[in-house]
């Protein structure tokens, strides 16, 4: 049995601005795309053997030829993706082999930066039996909920509380009956749409270097990150 992962790089990447759609800004000279699936070939005991990236409508064989040096021996799909992340997932996944794959991985390309070992973690806690898993780290702002003025109604302990990143990890058949019950409306993540079929989603430890690049300060620290890997 191996893995499969989905990735979804088909955003605009509106709230980092500029005119490249974000999987393809470049850090030190690879795009996020790059930078992710390398990561993603890094984790060697994920047994990645398939990759479905879901990219802009029309870049699709241009990403093709950009990654199939990245993939190994895996196969590599290039989809069109659509108008919410939940549209390119579900695309990407369509394409998902089903014989042979216990583990399907979701990944943001936008998490360009994630470590091996958390990679690892995930698939490993699917491997032991679990439907749906997601790398999480402590919260570390004081959360609080508002109302519909932006008055504090209240705040929750915070030490119930934790960030959800990616990769997140699902038994195929739990993913596929996730996407397949629609009912987009207010989701953010995958883990999210199993929560709603009534899955257990269990947590396992993200990494602080998984964090997505969202705003223009996100690619200052990504570069930093880099420099320092690289001068490790
Ligand atoms: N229609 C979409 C929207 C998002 N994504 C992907 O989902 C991941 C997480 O989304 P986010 O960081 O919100 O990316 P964008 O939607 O591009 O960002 P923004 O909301 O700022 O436009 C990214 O890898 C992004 O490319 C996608 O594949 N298809
Ligand atoms: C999937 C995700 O990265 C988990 O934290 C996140 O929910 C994506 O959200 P966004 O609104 O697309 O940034």
């Amino acid at each position: 049995m191996t893995s499969a992962v989905v990735i979804p790089a088909a955003g605009l990447g509106l709230r980092l601005g500029g005119e490249t759609p974000k999987a393809f800004r470049e850090v030190g000279g690879d795009s996020l795309l790059v930078h992710a699936v390398r990561g993603l070939k890094a984790a060697t005991a994920a047994d990645l053997s398939c990759f479905v990236v879901a990219v802009p409508p029309g870049a699709e064989e241009a990403v093709f030829k950009e990654l199939e040096p990245y993939v190994g021996g895996a196969e590599l799909l290039v989809v069109a993706g659509g108008a919410e992340r939940a549209d390119s997932v579900r695309a990407a996944l369509d394409v998902v082999p089903v014989d042979g794959i216990d583990c399907i991985l979701v990944h943001d390309a936008a998490r360009a930066f994630v470590p091996a070992d958390a990679i690892e973690r995930v698939v490993a806690a699917v491997r032991a039996g679990a439907e749906a898993v997601v790398p999480v780290v402590p919260v570390t702002d004081t959360i609080k909920r508002i109302g519909p003025s932006g008055e504090v109604v209240d705040t929750p302990d915070r030490s119930t509380l934790v960030a959800v990143q990616t990769p997140q990890g699902f038994a195929p058949e739990v993913l596929r009956r996730a996407h397949a019950a629609g009912a987009d409306a207010g989701v953010t993540d995958d883990a999210m749409m199993c929560e709603r079929l009534g899955v257990t989603v269990q947590t396992v430890e993200g990494s602080p270097d998984a964090f997505k690049v969202t705003r223009p300060q996100d690619l200052l620290l990504a570069e930093a990150l880099l420099a320092e890997r690289r001068s490790a």
